[in-house]
């Protein structure tokens, strides 16, 4: 079987071209003003009436003729004879001659012979109250001609009326083709009785998603790890970023990694979309086959960009649908779309292109890449210094000030890898390194797209060890932002200043030659996770080195697992101990017992998983008889917990960061927390 070899790329910009080649337009239809509300219309709209359609008090008032108050003013009131009542909604029954007022509602039709309104406000009942006949003021012919009106100010024809077609007037161009329709517009359209409006039809985009791994979310039953199935990310993010760019996500079934499927259905898809978009099957294996279908049924028009992520993509025809074949790896699949595919969607969908939200900041860590393509970098942004901008300094429920104010903002990748969904979600933006740039320094100046205008930094970047008592101290604060590299990588990034606190397991910052402010600390419980009800009635380590016992082990980068190491280091101690003194041991004769020794005849011990509650929920799985973990995971799973020792988690700030608002609002909620049996609650 001959497989795709990428030799030759196109550039960035000949995909682009390649795109723009395509005809994705959805045409022409028609929608309810319901319905309405942020399409774009095709056609001018013109009013093909007066809007309003009659002269219209604008005010609660008397209706009458200017003239009629002429020098009237305060101490020296025009009175007038009210002959009658006009409502909003009714025809006015009566029409007005010299020295004569009509009582009128706001929005009522203006009366025959009436040329200007007074508000209330300005006037006062003339005669005498108590020969009013009509208290409910019902129509004009009721009033007895006795009851007059005292006008205190005097008005010029047309005050305190609206003209017909003042606000919109027939044959005005009311909303011209290319207005994305407001709720203003909406308004508008309401007052012109339009009920209907012709707009561009959005361009219909097919989602298929290819290969056999891939299950639905919220499906029944579980994962089949062992099978390798994964849940399927990218018909969702696709389809997501199809409805922000204006177009109508269509989700189609999975195709396995057949080439029939595939064709079966990408032509479905074609049959029914103006676009095309599959994900999977564009690389070099022998299952990637996905270009054979545009190739064999439709045009292909280029297989490999100079990009990175994204190298694989496709541009092409099928049947009378444009399409583009998106790698499978999650980031690059996004970032294929937002760069190349939603552009073109957004055309043809009649939007803008979206403001472009660029902020510049400084890399805070060298960065090296020498692939020669365009490298689309996602990156993460964090405030330096005291966050800056506002003053917002007296902690209290400030959010902090996280504009771009006077501070810095520093850049880091967020890389980690194309298949790992985290590398967009914790990412703000993206920094697009040309092909002929190999490396950015360290305070080098770049220029960041945020994702989306909206997008804000977290208020606090933390770094470190994974912790169940942690996770609800961030859920105290404002959008936080942590990343659970582990204890030892914790510490490295804060040494290299880019975090605004790294959390660790075990010995302080000082005891690491750390110039670092510790915030806050904690006690937490560790030790083996097993079975409810311990029925291997395992009893702590000794067990675990003795027996035929499956264990599961954290990464070495956790604090756990150095604690782990230190507790077989002391039992390794302990036994040497005792083979000094005589008792035998399993232990080869002659060679000191070290930690290693002992992880050797632990089962599983060189599988470290990297989440705090991993390892305990292959014990669920019955993966495994013991697992490395906390006491808090075993209560939360109902699982049993069998003690090995406590450990200390600090809180250590950045140096240059303990003034910022995030940092001590931080701080204040460790100092509230309460510390007692059962260990930090908030
Ligand atoms: N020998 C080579 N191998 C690869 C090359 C290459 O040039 N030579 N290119 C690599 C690059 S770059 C990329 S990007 C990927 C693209 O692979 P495919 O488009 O063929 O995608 P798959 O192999 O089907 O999947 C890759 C990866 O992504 C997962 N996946 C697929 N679809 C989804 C989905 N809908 N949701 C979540 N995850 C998905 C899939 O399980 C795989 O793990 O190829 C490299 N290989
Ligand atoms: O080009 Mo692939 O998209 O690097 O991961």
């Amino acid at each position: 079987m001959n497989r795709k070899e990428f030799r030759d790329l196109a550039s960035p910009t000949e995909a682009r071209e390649a795109i723009d080649s395509l005809s994705i337009e959805g045409g022409v239809e028609r929608v309810s003003l319901e319905d309405a509300r942020g399409r774009v219309l095709v056609a001018r709209l013109d009013a093909e009436l007066d809007v309003p359609g009659f002269d219209r008090a604008s005010l609660d008032g008397y209706a009458l003729n200017a003239r009629d108050t002429f020098g009237a003013d305060e101490a020296d009131p025009a009175e007038l004879d009210v002959v009658g009542t006009v409502h909003a909604g009714e025809e006015p029954g009566v029409v007005l001659e010299s020295g004569q007022a009509a009582e009128i509602s706001t929005g009522a039709v203006m009366p025959d012979g009436a040329d200007a309104m007074v508000p209330v406000e300005r006037t006062d009942v003339g005669g005498d109250v108590d020969d009013r006949t009509d208290e409910n003021g019902e129509s004009g012919e009721d009033h007895e001609s006795n009851e007059t009106v005292l006008v205190r100010t005097s008005v010029a024809p047309g005050d305190n009326v609206m003209f017909a077609g003042a606000d919109v007037a027939a044959g005005e161009r009311a909303l011209g083709p290319g207005t994305r329709i407001t709720p203003r517009d909406i308004g508008l359209l309401s007052a012109l009785g339009i009920d209907e409006v012709p707009v561009r039809r959005k361009p219909r985009v097919g989602i298929v998603s290819t290969g056999d791994e891939l299950v639905r979310p919220g499906g029944d039953g579980e994962l089949e790890s062992t099978r390798g199935e994964i849940y399927d990310v990218n018909s969702y993010t696709i389809a997501a970023g199809v409805e922000d760019a204006g177009g109508e996500a269509v989700l189609y079934p999975h195709a396995g990694d057949e080439q029939d499927e595939m064709e079966r259905i990408l032509r479905e898809a074609a049959a029914e979309c103006d676009l095309v978009l599959s994900s999977g099957s564009t690389s070099a294996s022998a299952v990637d086959v996905i270009y054979r279908v545009i190739e064999e049924q439709g045009e292909l028009l280029l297989h490999g960009v100079s990009v990175k992520p994204g190298k694989p993509m496709l541009v092409g025809r099928l049947d009378s649908s444009a399409y583009v074949g998106l790698p499978g790896y999650p980031v690059s699949a996004m970032m294929v779309f937002r760069t190349f595919v939603a552009p073109a969607i957004r055309r043809a969908a009649g939007l803008p292109e979206p403001e472009s939200a660029t902020v510049t900041g400084r890399m805070a860590r060298d960065e090296r890449y020498g692939e020669g393509r365009l490298r689309l970098m996602p990156v993460g942004l964090v405030t330096d210094g005291d966050g800056g901008g506002g003053g917002n300094g007296n902690g209290a429920g400030a959010t902090a000030g996280n504009g771009a104010g006077a501070s810095d903002t520093l850049v880091y990748p967020v890389d980690k890898g194309s298949g790992a969904t985290t590398s967009l979600a914790e990412a703000d933006g993206v920094v697009e390194v040309g092909p002929e740039t190999d490396y950015l320094e360290r305070g080098e100046s770049v220029d960041v797209q945020l994702f989306s205008p909206d997008v804000r930094p977290p208020t606090l970047l933390g770094v470190g060890e994974d912790d169940p008592t942690l996770n609800r101290v961030l859920d105290r604060l404002d959008n936080p932002r942590y990343l659970s590299v582990g204890s030892r990588p914790g510490l490295r990034r804060l040494r290299e200043g880019i975090p605004d606190v790294a959390v660790v397991a075990g010995p302080s910052g000082r005891e690491h030659g750390l110039e670092a402010t510790e915030l806050g600390s904690w006690e937490r419980d560790w030790g083996l996770v097993v079975r409810a009800g311990n029925p291997d009635e395992i009893d702590g380590l000794d067990d675990l080195v003795d027996r035929d016992l499956q264990f599961v082990n954290r990464t070495s980068d956790s604090g756990l697992r150095t604690s782990l190491e230190r507790a077989l280091a002391d039992l390794a101690a302990e036994r040497d101990a005792e083979t000094g003194t005589g008792t035998g041991t399993g232990t080869e004769t002659g060679t000191k017992t070290d930690h290693h020794n002992l992880a050797t005849q632990i089962d599983g011990f060189d599988v470290g998983l990297r989440a705090h509650e991993s390892p305990a929920r292959r014990v669920i799985a019955g993966e495994a008889d013991a697992a490395l973990g906390l006491r808090d995971t075993a209560e939360r799973l109902s699982l049993e917990y069998v003690p090995l020792g406590t450990q200390t988690m600090h809180v250590l700030a950045n140096p240059d960061r303990v003034e910022k608002a995030s940092v001590r609002e931080l701080e204040s909620v460790l100092a509230d927390a309460v510390v007692d049996d059962e260990g930090l609650s908030l």
